[in-house]
């Protein structure tokens, strides 16, 4: 499998006075005042930046954050500035764009142990088309590459595949490194009974990756954004609830190969509704089967979270990708609470491998202060669940071989 062979680590190269382009994944939850809610993506990135600055290497830090349609304030890296310089103990110049003149004077100036963040590269639409061009116009400021960017390497993009064209070599940074060993040793060995639990709101990356799962799971907790696009595949009524239209048909198949292959697909049986996306929304419980029009299923209910803990009780392995609900908003976060700390009990009181992946659920458990309570906190969602498929990860298949 692509993802088991090793790849070229960060000790083997020249680094002084080198101008070395990171890739990063810094895409942390920002609120509306552009705070950020969760830094554990940037306190993820810092031994492998700290390790060049120490070897008197020059950063030219690139990451995404969000999913922006062309240039867009609110998905600026600007906020991350001071806390990535407090950090790393140096200050960090930010750039206005990823590439171009200004970028270029920016990154020949720098000084050994110095750090320039560039601007969001998903301002360029060329980024997720991974177009060749732009790739060597990063490329261009940098002597090699270092692929650190674990939670987008499932991503073919510009900035995690394409520039390995133009950058030798371009190896994985520590965080990479490390993520690959601990999901590569737990999928290839689960302990069984395994479970898989998805969420969240990314309905089209996700519901792809439940037909492998299946072939490796014994239990399947579906929660989130994602039950919405289950149910009105069996012809309940959704509401104004988050559906996928287009995969009705592969929601359908999925609950029958469950069965097929003897998977417990457990979907909640009740849920939280709101009469709006807010905070002080109206809510109230609705069996999974009684959705009111005008109204949206927000996170899942008690019974549904009794049913998912006893299941859970079963188990020896525990993946988890994806909220339960909204957990953004304290009406909406139970579900998601409730998760994390049966995952924390069960971890510490049972010896259960748990693993937690993706921005928004690292942050709920974060959040939910049971972080350090966890086996394994992966900086990447959807990239942990392609790699638990078996899937190559191509930012992972272009770095140099070990
Ligand atoms: N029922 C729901 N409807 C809409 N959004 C939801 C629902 N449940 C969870 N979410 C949202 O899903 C987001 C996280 O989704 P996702 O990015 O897929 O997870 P992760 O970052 O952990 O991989 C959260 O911001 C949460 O508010
Ligand atoms: O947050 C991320 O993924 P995740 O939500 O699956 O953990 C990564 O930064 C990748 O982002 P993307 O799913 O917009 O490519």
């Amino acid at each position: 499998m692509a993802t088991k062979r090793s790849v070229g680590t960060l000790g083997e190269a020249d680094l002084k006075g080198k101008k070395v382009f990171v890739r990063a994944d810094l895409n942390v939850p920002l609120d509306d005042a552009q705070k950020i809610t969760d830094d554990t993506r940037i306190r993820a990135s810092v031994p492998t930046i700290k390790f060049l600055l120490e070897k008197g290497a020059k950063v030219v830090l690139a990451s995404h954050l969000g999913r922006p349609k062309g240039v867009t304030p609110k998905y600026s890296l600007k906020p991350l500035v001071p806390r990535l310089s407090e950090l790393l103990g140096v200050d960090v110049v930010m750039a206005n764009d990823c590439i171009g003149e200004e970028v270029e004077k920016l990154a020949a100036a720098l000084p050994e142990g110095g750090v320039l963040l560039l601007e969001n590269v998903r301002f360029y639409k060329e980024e997720e088309k991974n177009d060749p061009e732009f790739a060597k116009k990063l490329a261009s400021v940098a002597d090699l590459y270092v692929n650190d960017a674990f939670g987008t390497a499932h991503r073919a993009h510009a900035s995690t595949e394409g520039v390995t064209k133009f950058l030798k070599p371009a190896v994985a940074g520590f965080l990479m490194q490390k993520e690959l060993d601990y999901l590569v040793g737990a999928v290839a060995n689960p302990k069984k009974p395994f479970a898989a639990i998805v969420g969240g709101s990314k309905v089209s990356t996700k519901i792809g990756v439940i037909e492998s799962l299946l072939a490796k799971v014994d239990i399947l907790i579906l929660g989130g954004g994602m039950i919405y696009t289950f149910y009105k595949a069996q012809g309940y009524a959704v509401g104004k609830s988050l559906v996928e239209e287009d995969k009705l048909e592969l929601a359908t198949s999925l609950i029958e190969k469950a069965k097929a292959k003897g998977v417990s697909l457990l979907l909640p049986t009740d849920i939280v509704v709101a009469d709006k996306f807010a905070p002080d929304a109206e809510s109230k419980i609705v069996p999974a089967t009684a959705i009111p029009d005008d109204w949206m299923g927000l996170d899942v209910g008690p019974d549904a979270i009794k049913t998912f803990n006893d299941a859970l009780d079963t188990t020896q392995t525990i993946i988890w990708n994806g909220p339960m609900g909204v957990f953004e908003f304290e009406k909406f976060a139970a579900g998601t609470d409730a998760i994390a700390k049966k995952l924390a009990e069960l971890t510490t009181s049972k010896g259960v491998t748990t693993i937690i992946g993706g921005g928004d659920s690292v942050a709920a458990v974060e959040k939910a202060g049971l972080a350090d309570k966890m086996s394994h906190i992966s900086t990447g969602g959807g990239a942990s669940l392609e790699l638990l498929e078996g899937k190559p990860l191509p930012g992972v298949l272009a770095l140099d071989e070990a």
